[in-house]
Parts: structure tokens; sequence; C-alpha cells
């Protein structure tokens, strides 16, 4: 009886096919929800248990959760291939990143662009808006005062210093060391970027100055003698690391903003100030236009280039990376330098080709250091792949 009830059943319902109907929407519906950890294998379970007189459906339901567990474990495989994946609260390695740049209402410029892509590599900076304008390209709005620019900065040493004076201590209630207290206050790096007044890159700059100073940075740690026993090969190798070159400890990347094409969109003496801080700062990142303006040198061909870069590495700069120079003689690319003095104070210099899209994109510049700042703490190592690894993900197709 049960037999032939079971053949007419299937014959006239195709039940099998309705099951795998179910069972489709049922994920569907899971997926959607973005239900999918788990509890689901387990809800699955259960809702297919009806049907377990079925050795057809127990077989089904076994490979639809084998299936699923393969999902979910590759979605997650995935995920932490392309993302890095940090507790936004969790600042064990002490690093403290101060971001002092623009913000702007509508757009992506400034700390807009830079603290959201140091946010999702895992850093947690510290931000400070030198304007809030209504957009890269409507200066309306207000600069901060000098008086809550040092204020705030004041501030913050004061709180490094503290920290470092009662490491010893755990009864602080500072803001820079609730992260951990086993902070390590040496581990700090500046990022600039847009300042629309001499005063604004004065104060910053002579904060960043002051603090290294009462810190004892001191500058680079080369030590010859290890490089000279080392072959040729693996010399140049070494004269690349990072480490070698600035202190990890302690940098600043100055990201000099002051016009792009012939176009200035700061006061007219920044450029003094930022001509003193090329004595201080680590690393600066000047486009083409920027670097003609600090070294008063029209750029027409790679000599012009490799000259200026010269000039801002004796003010006393460590690493000059010019973002993107356009030459007449080649419209499709742009071209990055980087230059810096090896241990015998001879210049390297490098360049990359890069190929360019006929638009104007905004925010480039401040999207270029923000990387760049996360692979050097990330990763260190040979510069030229730092850079290569930022140009990759700036990489756009036309
Ligand atoms: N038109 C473009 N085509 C391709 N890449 C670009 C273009 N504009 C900018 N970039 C990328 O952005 C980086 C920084 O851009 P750049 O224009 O030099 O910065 P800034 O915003 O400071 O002027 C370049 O090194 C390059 O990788
Ligand atoms: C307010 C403001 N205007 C203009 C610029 C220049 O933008 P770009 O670097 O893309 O030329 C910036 C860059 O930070 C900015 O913050």
């Amino acid at each position: 009886m049960r037999k032939r009830y079971k053949k007419k059943f299937k014959k006239s319902f195709r039940f099998g096919d309705l099951i795998f109907l179910y069972l489709f929407f049922i994920f569907s519906l899971f997926f959607y929800l973005n239900l999918y950890y788990f509890t689901l294998p387990i809800i699955l379970l259960f809702i297919f248990i009806p049907f377990y007189f079925y050795y057809y459906f127990i077989f089904i339901t076994i490979l639809f959760l084998l299936l699923f567990y393969f999902y979910y474990y590759f979605i997650i495989f995935l995920h932490d291939m392309t993302y890095i994946h940090v507790n936004p609260m969790d600042n064990k390695n002490g690093e403290i990143i101060v971001s002092i740049q623009s913000q702007v209402f509508d757009g992506f410029c400034g700390n807009n662009v830079g603290t959201f892509v140091l946010r999702r590599r895992g850093h947690i900076p510290k931000i400070l808006n030198t304007v809030q304008y209504y957009s890269k390209y409507k200066h309306i709005g207000a600069e901060i005062s000098n008086d809550t620019l040092k204020n705030i900065i004041n501030e913050f040493c004061k709180d490094i210093l503290f920290a470092d004076n009662s490491s010893n201590t755990n009864n602080h209630t500072t803001t820079v060391i609730t992260a951990t207290s086993t902070t390590n206050t040496n581990q700090i790096s500046f990022l600039t970027g847009y300042m629309k007044t001499y005063d604004c890159v004065d104060i910053v700059m002579n904060a960043i100055v002051e603090l290294k100073k009462k810190k004892k940075i001191e500058n680079i740690i080369t030590n010859n003698e290890n490089i000279e026993k080392i072959q040729n090969k693996e010399k140049e190798q070494v004269e690349l690391l990072i480490e070698n070159i600035i202190n990890l400890n302690y940098f600043w990347i100055c990201d000099p903003v002051m016009g792009d094409n012939g176009r200035v969109y700061v006061d007219s003496d920044v450029v003094k100030a930022y001509t003193k801080a090329t004595t201080y700062a680590d690393i600066i990142t000047p486009n083409q236009f920027e670097l003609e303006l600090l070294s008063n040198t029209k750029i027409n061909n790679e000599k012009d280039v490799i000259k200026s870069i010269d000039q801002l590495l004796n003010n006393g700069s460590k690493i000059i990376i010019v973002t993107s120079v356009r030459y007449s003689f080649d419209a499709s690319n742009l071209y990055l330098y980087v230059g810096f003095y090896n241990n015998n104070k001879k210049l390297i210099c490098f360049k990359f080709k890069i190929p360019r899209c006929d638009i104007d994109i905004c925010g480039t510049g401040d999207l270029f250091t923000s990387l760049l700042l996360s692979f050097i703490l990330k990763q260190k190592g040979n510069i030229l792949k730092i850079i290569s690894k930022v140009l990759n993900i700036m990489q756009v197709s036309n």
C-alpha cells in the first residue's frame, strides 16, 4: 500500500524537483538576509528532517550543507585575501598616526580620503582638519584659527611627552594613551596635506620639530661598516630599504599641497613655509607644479626633475617622491620619480611610468600619501616595492 502510494506520488508531483526548488528558495532567502553563519546549517537540518525517510533527500541535504560550508569558507578566504582584518580598537603595536589635512563637505580629498583609507587598512589615525570647505573646487567655509591649531597640537605633544615620562605608572588618563597602556610613543608618524596659510604650515612644522627634539629622535641609523661588508648586489638592496633611509619610529610625510597645472589653491606665501619644511620633513610628495614652486625650476625634462630633487634633498629631506610629471612629448603617460641619498651621499633616483587617464581625478595625491604611509608602516623594506604596491592600488583603467 505504502509502496504504491509512493510510486503514484513520485509520478504525479515530481517531488524531487519540488524539494530542489524549496531548498533553493530557502538558501536564497538566507543569503539575501545575510544569515549565512553557523546557525544556518542547523536550522536547515531541522527543516529537512521531515524528508529524512527518503535516503534521496538525506543525500541532497548533506550535499547542500557541504556546499554551503565550502561556500562560506571560500567567502571568508576571499575576504581575508582582499582586506586586512583588524579590530579598530586593537592598537597593540602602539603606532600613532597624526593626519593633518583638509575636510570637505562634498567630494573626496584631504582627510575625507586619507583617514578613510587609513582606517580601512586597520590604522587608527588622529585627525586634525586644517579647513572645513564646501568642496575641493569651492573653498567656501572656514580655516582653523592659529590659536585652535596651536592648542590642539600642544595638547597632543604634552600627552605624548607625558606618556613617555609616566610609562611606568599606569594611573594616567590622557587621551593619547587610552588605546593601550603599553603604547610605544616613539612610533609616531605625521601625515600633512592641505594647509591654507603660512602660519598653519609653520605651526605644524614647529610642533613636529620640537617634539622630535624633546624625544631625542635621531635621524638615521645607517651603519656604513655593515653595508660595506655586504656584496655589491646586496648592497644595492640595502640602500633601497626604507628603514635605512628614514627613522621609521618617527617620521613626517609632507604633501606640499599648493596647486596643480598652474592653479594655486593656497596663500602665496605658503611656498616659503614649505621650502622651510623641506629641511625637516622625512618624505615630501610634490606633484610637478609643486616641485617647480619648491625648487624654483621650470620642469621641461628629466634633468630638471633630478636637479630639483637633488636641491630638496640637499635642504634636509630624506626622500622626495614626485607623484606625477607630464612631458609634452608623451601625452599618454605620467612619470613618478623617487629620489634619496645613499650612504655616500650619492643621489639615487628611480622612475615609474604610469598610464595616464584623460580625466582630472580629485584627491589622488591624498590617496597616494595615505596608502604610502600605510605600506611604509605595515610592509617596510624596499622602497620601490612599497611605491609599486601603492601604484597598483591607484591604477585605474581607461
Ligand atoms: N590622470 C591620471 N591618470 C592616471 N593616474 C593618475 C592620474 N592622476 C593622478 N594619478 C595617480 O595619482 C597619483 C598622484 O597624483 P598627482 O596628480 O600627482 O597628485 P596631486 O593630487 O597631489 O596633484 C599619481 O602618482 C598617479 O598614480
Ligand atoms: C581643500 C582642498 N583643495 C584642493 C586640494 C588639492 O587636491 P589635489 O591634491 O587632488 O590636487 C586639496 C587636496 O588635499 C584640498 O584638500
